[in-house]
C-alpha cells in the first residue's frame, strides 16, 4: 500500500464527520493519513450543528417540563433560566468533544494540520502556511456553510453558527426560513422565552415530510405562541439607534426583532479549493459531482459529506466516508452507500421523526396504498393538562403489504424511529408489526396497535 513517490497515501481536506471517519479508517487499513482542518476539529456536526444543537433542545424543554412538574405533584419555587450558563457549559463540553476527535485522529497516526488547505497541482496540496504537501490520493471533505440571500442590511443578520454564542436571549427574534434549522431554533429561542417569528418565502414548512405532520407541527407551534409570515421575502434590514433591528419585508409592515437569523440552506464549501486548477467537475449548486463510490471525474479526488450535497446528514457522511475508506485503502471489494430509505429526525418541540415515503409520494409512485393513523396524546401531555396531540402514520403498499413509510410527530419520536426503520428498510409488512406485542403503557405501543 505504501507508495513512497508521495508524501501521503491519502490527504483530507475537512476534518468534518466523513473527514475524521475517512481518515481514521484509512489509516487503520494501513494507509499513511494527513489532513487538513481550517477551523476546529470535528466539524459542523460537533462543533456548531447536531451536538450542541440538541443540547440546547434538552436545554429548552426544560421550560415544558418545569411547567408540567406542578401536575405531578411538584412545586418549584424562584425557577430562573440562565442562558450565559447554559451557553458555556454547551461550549465546554463541544471543547472536549473536540479533544476527543483530535486523540482519536492521534491514536490512528494521522497526522494533522490546524490550517487551511487547497489543492494546487495534480496530487498537490497547499496549506495556508505555505507547505506543499504531495498524495496520491486527496478527499475533499469540507461540508457546507449557511446560505445568506443578498439583500440590503443583510450583514446584520445571524446564522445558526452565532446562534450558539449569543450574549443574550433575543427579545424578538426573526428566522428566516422553514426547514429543519429554522423550526429547530424556533423551538428552542421560544422555550427560552423569546418572541419567535418564522419569515418563509412558501406557505409550507419542512416541505420534505409528510403534509400530515408539516400541519400538525405548524399547529402546536402556533399554539406555543410561535408566529408565521408566509410567502414572505426580505426587503432590507436596517439598524436602529437602540440596536434593534428594523426589518421589512414583500408582504408585510416594517417590523423590528433584536435578531434576525439567517436558516435558508447550507452551500457546498468549495471555493478557493483549487478544484478548477485540477478540473473536477461540479452540480448547478456548486456540489462536487461524484459517482456512487464518492469518486470525481478526477481519477484520484474523492469527495464526501455535505459538499457533494447528496444527504446532509451527519450519519451519511460518516457512511460516505467508511465506504470511501474501505473501498480504496482495504481488500474490501469496493463498495457504495445505499441512500434510500435514510430516516431523519427534526428536533423541533414537540420533534418530527421520518423514514421511506411521505403519504403523496407513495401515491403517486405505487397508486393503491393503505393509510394507518394514530392520533393520541401522550399520557404525559394528559396528566399534565398539556393540550399537544401526537399524530403517528404509516403507509403501506397494499399490493404486499410491505410498509413503505413512518411518520411521527410528538415526545421522543426519533429515539422510536430509529428501531422502526430498521423494518422499513428490510421490508417488514403491516402483518409483522401487528404480530408484534405491543409494550404496554408508551407511546411506541402505537406502531403496533393500528388499525
Ligand atoms: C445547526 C445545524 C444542526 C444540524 N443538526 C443535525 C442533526 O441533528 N443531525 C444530522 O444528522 N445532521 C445535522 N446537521 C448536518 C450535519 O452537521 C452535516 O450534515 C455534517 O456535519 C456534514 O459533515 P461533513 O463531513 O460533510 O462536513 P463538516 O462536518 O461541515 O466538516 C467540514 C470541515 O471542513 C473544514 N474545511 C472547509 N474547507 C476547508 C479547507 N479548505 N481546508 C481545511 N478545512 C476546511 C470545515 O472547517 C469543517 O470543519 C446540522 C447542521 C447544522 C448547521
Ligand atoms: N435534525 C437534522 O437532522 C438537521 C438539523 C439541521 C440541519 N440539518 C441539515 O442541514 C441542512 C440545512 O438546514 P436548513 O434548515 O438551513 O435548510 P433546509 O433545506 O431544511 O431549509 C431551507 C429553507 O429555506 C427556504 N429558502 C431557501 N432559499 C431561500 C431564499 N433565497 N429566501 C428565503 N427562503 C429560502 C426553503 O424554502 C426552506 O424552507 C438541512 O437540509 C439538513 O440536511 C439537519
Amino acid at each position: 500500500m505504501p507508495d513512497t513517490e508521495y508524501d501521503y497515501d491519502l490527504f483530507t481536506i475537512g476534518i468534518g464527520s466523513g473527514g475524521t471517519r475517512a481518515s481514521r479508517v484509512a489509516s487503520a487499513h494501513g494507509a499513511r493519513v494527513a489532513a487538513a482542518e481550517e477551523y476546529r476539529v470535528g466539524g459542523t456536526c460537533v462543533i456548531r450543528g447536531c451536538v450542541p444543537k440538541k443540547m440546547l433542545v434538552y436545554g429548552a424543554h426544560f421550560a415544558e417540563d418545569i411547567e408540567d412538574a406542578a401536575q405531578f405533584g411538584w412545586t418549584i419555587e424562584g425557577k430562573s433560566f440562565d442562558w450565559v450558563k447554559l451557553r458555556d457549559h454547551v461550549q465546554t463540553d463541544i471543547d472536549r468533544l473536540e479533544g476527543l476527535y483530535g486523540e482519536t485522529l492521534d491514536n490512528h497516526g494521522v497526522t494533522v494540520f490546524r490550517e487551511r488547505a487547497e489543492i494546487t497541482g495534480d496530487h498537490e496540496i497547499t496549506l495556508s502556511s505555505g507547505k506543499v504537501i504531495t498524495a496520491k490520493y486527496i478527499l475533499v471533505a469540507t461540508g457546507a456553510r449557511p446560505f445568506v440571500p443578498e439583500f440590503p442590511g443583510s450583514e446584520h443578520t445571524i446564522t445558526s453558527n452565532e446562534a450558539f454564542h449569543l450574549d443574550e436571549v433575543p427579545k424578538r427574534i426573526l428566522i428566516a426560513g422553514g426547514g429543519y434549522i429554522a423550526n429547530e431554533f424556533a423551538g428552542i429561542f421560544n422555550e427560552f422565552g423569546s418572541r419567535v417569528t418564522i419569515v418563509n418565502r412558501s406557505d409550507v414548512i419542512l416541505r420534505s415530510y409528510d403534509a400530515a405532520l408539516q400541519d400538525r407541527l405548524l399547529k402546536i407551534s402556533l399554539a406555543k405562541g410561535i408566529e408565521f409570515c408566509f410567502n414572505a421575502e426580505f426587503e432590507s434590514i436596517e439598524k436602529n439607534e437602540d440596536g434593534s433591528l428594523r426589518v421589512k419585508m414583500t408582504g408585510h409592515d416594517a417590523r423590528d426583532f433584536d435578531q434576525v437569523m439567517i436558516a435558508t440552506g447550507r452551500v457546498p464549501n468549495i471555493e478557493g479549493l483549487g478544484l478548477d486548477k485540477v478540473g473536477v467537475e461540479l452540480g448547478k449548486k456548486g456540489e462536487i459531482k461524484v459517482d456512487e463510490f464518492s469518486k470525481t471525474n478526477v481519477d484520484y479526488i474523492y469527495a464526501v459529506g455535505d459538499v457533494t450535497d447528496r444527504v446532509q446528514l451527519t450519519p451519511v457522511a460518516i457512511r460516505e466516508g467508511q465506504a470511501f475508506a474501505d473501498s480504496v485503502f482495504s481488500d474490501i471489494e469496493p463498495y457504495a452507500v445505499d441512500h434510500s430509505c435514510i430516516p431523519s429526525a427534526v428536533f423541533s418541540h414537540p420533534p418530527i421523526a421520518a423514514v421511506g415515503m411521505t403519504e403523496g409520494e407513495a401515491r403517486n409512485s405505487l397508486g393503491n396504498i393503505k393509510v394507518f393513523q394514530s392520533d393520541f396524546r401522550a399520557m404525559k401531555n394528559v396528566v399534565a393538562g398539556r393540550n399537544e396531540r401526537s399524530l403517528y402514520k404509516m403507509i403501506v403498499d397494499a399490493a404486499n403489504d410491505k410498509i413503505v413509510g413512518i411518520h411521527m410527530i410528538g415526545p421522543e419520536s426519533p429515539e422510536i424511529m430509529q428501531a422502526a426503520a430498521i423494518a422499513v428498510k428490510v421490508g417488514l409488512t403491516k402483518a409483522d408489526f401487528d404480530s408484534t406485542t405491543a409494550i404496554h403503557p408508551t407511546m411506541a405501543e402505537e406502531l403496533v396497535l393500528f388499525k
